[in-house]
């Protein structure tokens, strides 16, 4: 079928009131974005619906980049043709050649008119089509309630679109509706599920990715930037910020009884993120941490880890299952790549008992007593490195057998 537009109806858009002009305004930008390289289709954003006029371009490649952008509930793809019966009914017989079958099938028609003065009204038009249909498919009966297929008609002022499917979006809010806010981004599973839930509720992320060579290899910098480059097609580009944290880390390892070596260490990233979060414009922080999976996860962790900011952090796996976050993981094609084993700088450093119960005054304490705390913040700062990441960059060779070697 060669469909003329695709029309996209919004999500929670429609219920945001006086939002909704700049709702759709970002969505616009978005869908625009994400269509980058179509040169032939113009996208019209109206109030109720977005429409998409391929003017020739590839409808199913159009709908698998729509696939991705946050803010659309669903869409349709669509033939426009001219304002008589004869066209209509010929298109009808078109699209239900397509989809009919030979098997008995229930249909029904369902007409919206925003131009009264076409010669039928709405009922005329459901019926007159429904006889049609039934004339010409033999196999087809109408059905009122969840029919198999629904041919929806919609008479418009510059002509009358016609349509059978209603595909799903990707739901949520436009990206950056909701502002930016820096994602603490391990090589683990969680964080990029936590980045993509972020995306969803419209947060514009930047990556925060800490790194400690030569404790840790390019391998595992290069697995942080290809699991960026797989949450890009939601945006179109991430930033990403390598910071380097080696110096810290082994200064935290010699000043700090062993207990508390990853408590002090996650004070480090945070007020790190924390000072990039300022520096980039940031309303808040988003990590992958979720209650009592880990040590450095339990209640009493994070307050002496979250001690260090009255940033808002946002934990949006906060309280699932790890097999439910495993889930997230597989749907958005980041779980491969997150168990490929390449050390991170937090295990390399990890004590083999931490403690799970860390005192906040304690943590305090022995951050206190380290050395030019200052100097170390603003020597790691001094040596972050900005990149941009779009999801057709690659960074490591996700071969397994090349990677079975590496290891
Ligand atoms: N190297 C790092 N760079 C940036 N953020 C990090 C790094 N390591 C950990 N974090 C942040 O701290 C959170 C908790 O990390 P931790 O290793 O304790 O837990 P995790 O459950 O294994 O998380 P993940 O699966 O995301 O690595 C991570 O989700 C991430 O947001």
């Amino acid at each position: 079928m060669q469909y003329t537009e695709i029309m996209v109806r919004y999500g929670e858009l429609s219920t945001k009131g006086k939002n909704r002009r700049e709702f759709i305004g970002r969505l616009n930008g978005n869908v625009t974005k994400a269509l980058h390289g179509f040169d032939q289709l113009r996208i019209h954003p109206k109030q109720d619906r977005m429409h998409i006029v391929l003017n020739g371009d590839d409808g199913k490649a159009v709908m698998g980049r729509l696939h991705e952008v946050f803010g659309i509930e669903n869409y349709s793809p669509t033939v426009k043709v001219a304002k008589n019966m004869d066209a209509v009914h010929d298109m009808t017989t078109k699209i239900m050649a397509d989809i009919a079958g030979d098997e008995p099938k229930t249909f029904k028609i369902e007409t919206r008119r925003s131009d009264h003065h076409f010669e039928l009204d709405t009922n005329q038009m459901n019926l007159d089509l429904g006889d049609w249909v039934l004339d010409h498919f033999p196999n087809l009966t109408v059905k009122m309630k969840h029919p198999d297929i629904t041919l929806r008609v919609e008479v418009r002022r510059d002509g009358i679109y016609l349509m059978n499917q209603k595909i799903k979006g990707a739901g949520g809010l436009p990206v950056g509706t909701a502002g930016k806010g820096m994602l603490m981004l391990s090589g683990g599973i969680d964080s990029p599920v936590a980045g993509y839930l972020a995306m969803k509720r419209g947060i514009d992320i930047e990556m925060v990715h800490f790194f400690s060579p030569p404790y840790t290899s390019d391998n595992a910098l290069n697995k942080a930037k290809e699991l960026t480059a797989k949450l890009a097609p939601y945006v179109g580009k991430i930033t990403f910020i390598q910071v380097p944290f080696t110096e810290i880390q082994e200064q935290v390892k010699h000043d700090v009884p062993e207990g508390y070596l990853m408590t002090v260490q996650r004070r480090f990233m945070l007020q790190l993120t924390d000072k990039i979060r300022v520096m980039r414009h940031g309303l808040a922080i988003i990590n992958g941490e979720a209650v009592g999976q880990v040590a450095s996860q339990t209640l009493e962790s994070m307050v002496a880890i979250n001690d260090v900011t009255t940033t808002p952090i946002i934990r949006p796996v906060v309280t699932m299952d790890k097999t439910e976050i495993i889930q997230h993981a597989k749907d958005i094609d980041t779980y491969d790549l997150s168990i490929m084993p390449f050390e991170d700088c937090c295990t390399i450093f990890a004590p083999p008992a931490p403690k799970t119960h860390p005192r906040l005054d304690r943590a305090r304490y022995y951050e206190d007593r380290m050395d030019d705390v200052d100097g170390l913040i603003q020597r790691s700062l001094d040596g972050i490195k900005i990149s941009e990441i779009k999801s057709t960059d690659h960074f490591l060779n996700t071969d397994q057998d090349v990677i079975a070697e590496l290891l």
